[in-house]
């Protein structure tokens, strides 16, 4: 493995005509990651990715993959990613394995005479098999947009760099492209995806790149922005003031608890408790326990109530870390 991250981007620009569309945009990917590129309609994911895979050349600022400049050596680059653009167009009247035969010579991939292993294993992985002699053009969008992504898989490249690879899917097929991610990265694969829906595929990412207007608002590992969003502990007493000053406002999460008790035996096991700030109804026979403080708060919650004879089948938190940093990072412009 290289020193260098999976992908590095470093004061990237771009502009169409007068209009600036990526604006000083910076940040790392490190290998083994699912990266989520995420922003509204119009941020500047495309154009970032169409850099990224060598098919737009930048104003200013420099792209790596794996170490190599993608205006410098997009040769290399492209034997390394496996590009998915958005609203990408299949050849409808071919097989699935016509199709993916097709791309692997173009690919020039090794296939052993006319054996193609090569797309029997991608079949296999991508679970194309059953559908190996389906014509492409009966295909659901779900399993045009697995066909698409075996093809991206069939020179084995080690960064996989997709476009949107959720969008206008419906549940079933973006739980199945989302399983698949897991496992290609299960494989020793860099998945950078990007999404201008936030929870769309939110859930497999490990790290995150928030971009509105061409800039970049934030990124890293999911992690680490949330702990950067807690709120900080002042460091000095104020001076005193003349008025006093309004308290600092508190940063609060909410969790939804399924608990084995009516909501109000809740509240009473929990009133009192440091960092504890509202008990309600949540739906479904669920209480929302909204507190201050990190995640440690959920243990003590449920200790409690565990302690109070309150019996816990589910905790979940009511909007997912992800989310919580969306709303705090952005000016509202994303869904
Ligand atoms: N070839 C082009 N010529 C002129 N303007 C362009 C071109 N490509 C993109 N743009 C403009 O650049 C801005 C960023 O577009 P881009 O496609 O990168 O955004 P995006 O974040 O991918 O949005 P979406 O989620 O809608 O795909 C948009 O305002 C778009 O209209």
């Amino acid at each position: 493995m290289t020193a260098a991250p999976a992908i590095r981007v470093r004061h990237l620009w771009h502009r169409f005509g007068r209009f600036d569309v990526l604006r000083d945009v910076s940040f790392d990917v490190a290998h083994g990651e699912i990266f989520g590129f995420i922003g509204p309609n119009g941020a500047g994911k495309t154009t970032t990715i169409r850099v990224m895979s060598t098919l737009l050349e930048p104003l200013a600022g420099r792209v790596e993959i794996d170490g190599y400049d993608v205006t410098i050596d997009p040769d290399a680059v492209r034997k390394i990613i496996g590009y998915m653009p958005d609203h990408a167009g299949v050849y409808e009247r071919v097989t699935v394995r016509e199709y993916l035969e097709f791309f692997a010579d173009a690919y020039r991939v090794p296939t052993a005479g006319t054996s193609y292993a090569v797309v029997d294993a991608v079949m296999e992985l991508t679970d194309l098999t059953k559908l190996r002699d389906k014509l492409v053009a009966t295909m659901s969008k779900g399993m045009k947009q697995r066909l698409q992504l075996a093809r991206t898989l069939l020179h084995d490249p080690k960064v996989l760099i997709l476009d949107e690879p959720a969008s206008d899917l419906d549940p079933r097929a973006r739980i199945e492209i989302r399983d698949l991610l897991v496992e290609l990265r299960n494989l020793g694969k860099t998945i950078f995806l990007s999404s201008h829906i936030l929870t769309e595929l939110a859930d497999v990412c490990t790290s995150v790149a928030i971009l509105e207007r061409g800039r970049l608002v934030v990124s890293g590992p999911i992690s680490e922005i949330a702990r950067r969003l807690e709120p900080q502990a002042p460091q000095h007493a104020p001076a005193q003031p003349e008025a006093p000053a309004p308290p600092p406002p508190v940063l609060t999460r909410t969790v939804k608890l399924r608990v084995l008790a009516p909501g109000e035996a809740v509240a009473a096991a929990l009133t009192g408790m440091p960092g504890i700030h509202r008990v309600a109804p949540g739906p479904a026979h669920t209480v929302l326990v909204t507190y201050a403080g990190d995640e440690t708060m959920v243990a003590y919650i449920v200790r409690a109530l565990v302690m109070a004879n309150i019996g816990v089948s589910g905790v979940e938190p009511e909007r997912n870390e992800l989310e919580r940093i969306f709303l705090e990072v952005t000016k509202g412009e994303v869904q």
